[in-house]
C-alpha cells in the first residue's frame, strides 16, 4: 500500500488488537479523535488471540482493512524474569496468528509493536535500528525479546514473499492511563506511582525501590506512542522496523524522585539490591522516525502529573 492513504479512509474497518491495554486504549482514543468511525474491537475473553482457529475464523468473518497489533503478554523486569515460558509462548502465538490471518484475509496494512528490549544488552547508545541481532540480549527479558524479534522478522518475510504491507514499531518504555499497576508484575513507573501513593496515604516512613537506581531508562507517554502509530500507518511502508522513543532518559533514582514529588510522598527511599537492574541503559536513536516528520509532545513531568491524576480518579476512587 502506498504511504498517504490511511488517514483518508476514515470509515475503513480497523482491528485494534489489545484495545483495553495501555497502548491499545491510547490508539483507540487517537483513532477516534482523528475521525475514524469503524473500529473493530474484541476483548481477550471474546477472542483469545493465542487460539489459531478462532483468530482465522474472526478474520475471515470480519475482513478488517487495517490491523494495529497492541495485544501481547506484557510485564516488567520481575514478570519477564519469572515467567519466561509465558512471555515467549504467548507472544509468539498471538503475533503469528494475527499476522498470518491478517495476510490471508486481505488486510491492507498491519502495524506490529515490538519493544526496545529487542536490542543487545550493551548496544551502542543511542541505539540505532541497525543494532538488532548484533550481540547478546538482556537475560531478564530475552524470551520476550526473541518473540518480538520473531515478529519483526515475520513481518519482513511476508513483505518479501507476498509484497504485503506489514510494518514494525519499536516503542521505548511507556506509561500513561490504563497502565498495569500490579505491585509485582508491572513496569517501574506505575509500580512506583502505586507504591508511593499507598505509602503516602498510610503515612509510611519509607518506600522500597528495586535495584541500585543507577540504570537509565527512556520514557514515552502512551499518547505520544499512539500518535506515532497512526503517523506510521499513514507515512511508512518500509522493510526495517522503526524506533519510537522520546530521546529523554532518566536514572531509576531520578525517576523515583520525580514520582515521589508528583505523588507528594515525603518519606525515605530504600534500595533493594536483591532485585535485578536489568540492562544498564536502552536509549534509542529515533532519528529515522524524526526524519519522517514525527516528534513527541508530552514531557515526563507533565505526563507523570496527568497519569497520577488518572490513577487517583480511575483506580483509587474505584477502590473506595
Ligand atoms: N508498556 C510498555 O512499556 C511497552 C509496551 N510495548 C508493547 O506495546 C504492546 C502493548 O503493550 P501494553 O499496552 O503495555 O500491554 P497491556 O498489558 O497494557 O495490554 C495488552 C493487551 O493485550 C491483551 N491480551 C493479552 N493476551 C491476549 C490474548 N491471548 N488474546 C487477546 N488479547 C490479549 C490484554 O488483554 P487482557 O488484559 O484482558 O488479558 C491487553 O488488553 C505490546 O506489544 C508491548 O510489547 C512496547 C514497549 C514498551
Ligand atoms: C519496556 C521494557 O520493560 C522491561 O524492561 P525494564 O525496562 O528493565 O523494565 P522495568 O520497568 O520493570 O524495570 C526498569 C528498572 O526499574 C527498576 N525498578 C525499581 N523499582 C521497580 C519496581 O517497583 N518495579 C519494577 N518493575 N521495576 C523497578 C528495575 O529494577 C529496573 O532496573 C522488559 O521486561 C520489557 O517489558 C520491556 O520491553
Amino acid at each position: 500500500m502506498k504511504p498517504g492513504s490511511f488517514m483518508s479512509e476514515k470509515s475503513a474497518k480497523i482491528f485494534v488488537a489489545g484495545h483495553r491495554g495501555l497502548v491499545g486504549s491510547a490508539i483507540v482514543r487517537k483513532l477516534q479523535e482523528s475521525g475514524f468511525t469503524n473500529l473493530l474491537l474484541r476483548t481477550h475473553s471474546d477472542l483469545d488471540l493465542t487460539n489459531q482457529a478462532d483468530v482465522e475464523s474472526f478474520f475471515s468473518t470480519e475482513k478488517p482493512a487495517y490491523v494495529i497489533l497492541a495485544a501481547a503478554k506484557v510485564g516488567g523486569i520481575h514478570a519477564n524474569n519469572t515467567y519466561p515460558a509465558d512471555f515467549i509462548a504467548v507472544n509468539l502465538q498471538i503475533q503469528t496468528n494475527v499476522i498470518h490471518s491478517a495476510y490471508t484475509n486481505g488486510v491492507k496494512k498491519l502495524l506490529f509493536l515490538g519493544s526496545s528490549c529487542i536490542y543487545p544488552k550493551f548496544a551502542p547508545q543511542p541505539i540505532p535500528e541497525s543494532a538488532l541481532l548484533t550481540g547478546p540480549l538482556e537475560p531478564t527479558n530475552e524470551w520476550y525479546a526473541i518473540a518480538k524479534i520473531a515478529g519483526i522478522k515475520m513481518c519482513q518475510a511476508y513483505r518479501i514473499q507476498h509484497q504485503w504491507d506489514a510494518i514494525s514499531g519499536m516503542p521505548t518504555n511507556l506509561y500513561g492511563p490504563n497502565d498495569n499497576f500490579h505491585p509485582e508484575n508491572s513496569h517501574v513507573l506505575p509500580a512506583l506511582m502505586r507504591r508511593f501513593h499507598e505509602a503516602k496515604v498510610n503515612n509510611a516512613e519509607e518506600v522500597v525501590v528495586w535495584g541500585s537506581g543507577s540504570p537509565l531508562r527512556e520514557f514515552l507517554h502512551v499518547d505520544d506512542l499512539a500518535d506515532a502509530c497512526v503517523f506510521l500507518m499513514e507515512k511508512y511502508s518500509g522493510f526495517e522496523h522503526v524506533n519510537v522513543g522520546s530521546g529523554v532518559e532518566v536514572t531509576i533514582k531520578e525517576l523515583a524522585e520525580l514520582v515521589k514529588e508528583v505523588v507528594g510522598f515525603e518519606g525515605k527511599l530504600v534500595w533493594d539490591c536483591t532485585k535485578p537492574d536489568g540492562t544498564p541503559r536502552k536509549l534509542m536513536d529515533s532519528s529515522k522516525l524524526a526524519s519522517l516528520g514525527w516528534t513527541p509532545k508530552v514531557s515526563i513531568r507533565d505526563g507523570l502529573r496527568q497519569t497520577y491524576d488518572w490513577y487517583l480518579e480511575n483506580v483509587v476512587q474505584k477502590q473506595q
